[in-house]
C-alpha cells in the first residue's frame, strides 16, 4: 500500500486497518488519523510513537495493560488478537510443554505483581528460551527503567505490524 492510499482512507477505514498496530489500542490510530497526510511509512510510525511518548505514565502503563500475557490464558482460550496469535506462535509459545508453560505463568505473575503491568516483549524477535530468560532478567530491573524497556518493546511490535500491513497490501497489487 502506498502512502497516498493511507492518506486517502476515511476515519473508519483507517481505524479498521491500523487499529491494532498498538495492541488493543484503536484510540491511538483514531488520534493519528487526524494528523494526516503522512509523508511515508516512517512518518506514520513517528505519529504513533509520538502519541505514546506524550502520554502521562498512567496512560503508558494503560497501553502495557492492554497486552495479553505471553503464553498466558488468552492463548490457551484462543482469544488473542490475530496479530498476537501470529507473534506468539512465531516465538514457539503455542507449543510449550506443561512445565515450561507453568514456569512462564509463574514468572509472568511475579512480574505483574512487581510492576503492576504485564511483561511485554516483541515475541517475533525472540524464541521460547529467550522469553523466559528475558522475563527472569527484567524482573530484577528498576521500575522506571522497566517502563521504558516495555514501551520500547511496544514500539518494536508496532513497527513490525505496520511494516506487515504496508507489505501485505503491496503484495496484493
Ligand atoms: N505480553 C506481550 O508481550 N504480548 C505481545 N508481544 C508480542 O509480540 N505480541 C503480543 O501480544
Amino acid at each position: 500500500m502506498d502512502i497516498e492510499k493511507v492518506n486517502s482512507m476515511d476515519f473508519g477505514e483507517f481505524v479498521d486497518v491500523f487499529g491494532n498496530v498498538i495492541e488493543r489500542c484503536p484510540l491511538i490510530a483514531a488520534a493519528v488519523w487526524s494528523q494526516r497526510p503522512f509523508s511515508d511509512l516512517e512518518d506514520l510510525k513517528k505519529h504513533f510513537f509520538a502519541f505514546i511518548d506524550a502520554l502521562p505514565q498512567s496512560g503508558q502503563e494503560g497501553i502495557l495493560r492492554c497486552h495479553p500475557d505471553l503464553a498466558g490464558s488468552e492463548l490457551r482460550r484462543g482469544t488473542l488478537t490475530a496479530e498476537s496469535q501470529r507473534e506468539q506462535s512465531a516465538a514457539g509459545l503455542t507449543s510449550l510443554g506443561t512445565d515450561e508453560r507453568l514456569r512462564l505463568a509463574e514468572l509472568n505473575a511475579q512480574y505483574r505483581a512487581r510492576f503492576g503491568f504485564p511483561f511485554v516483549l516483541a515475541a517475533r524477535f525472540s524464541d521460547r528460551a529467550a522469553v523466559s530468560r528475558e522475563l527472569a532478567r527484567r524482573l530484577l530491573c528498576p521500575s522506571a527503567q522497566e517502563l521504558r524497556t516495555a514501551l520500547g518493546e511496544v514500539k518494536k511490535i508496532g513497527s513490525l505490524r505496520l511494516a506487515d500491513l504496508l507489505r501485505a497490501d503491496a503484495a496484493k497489487l
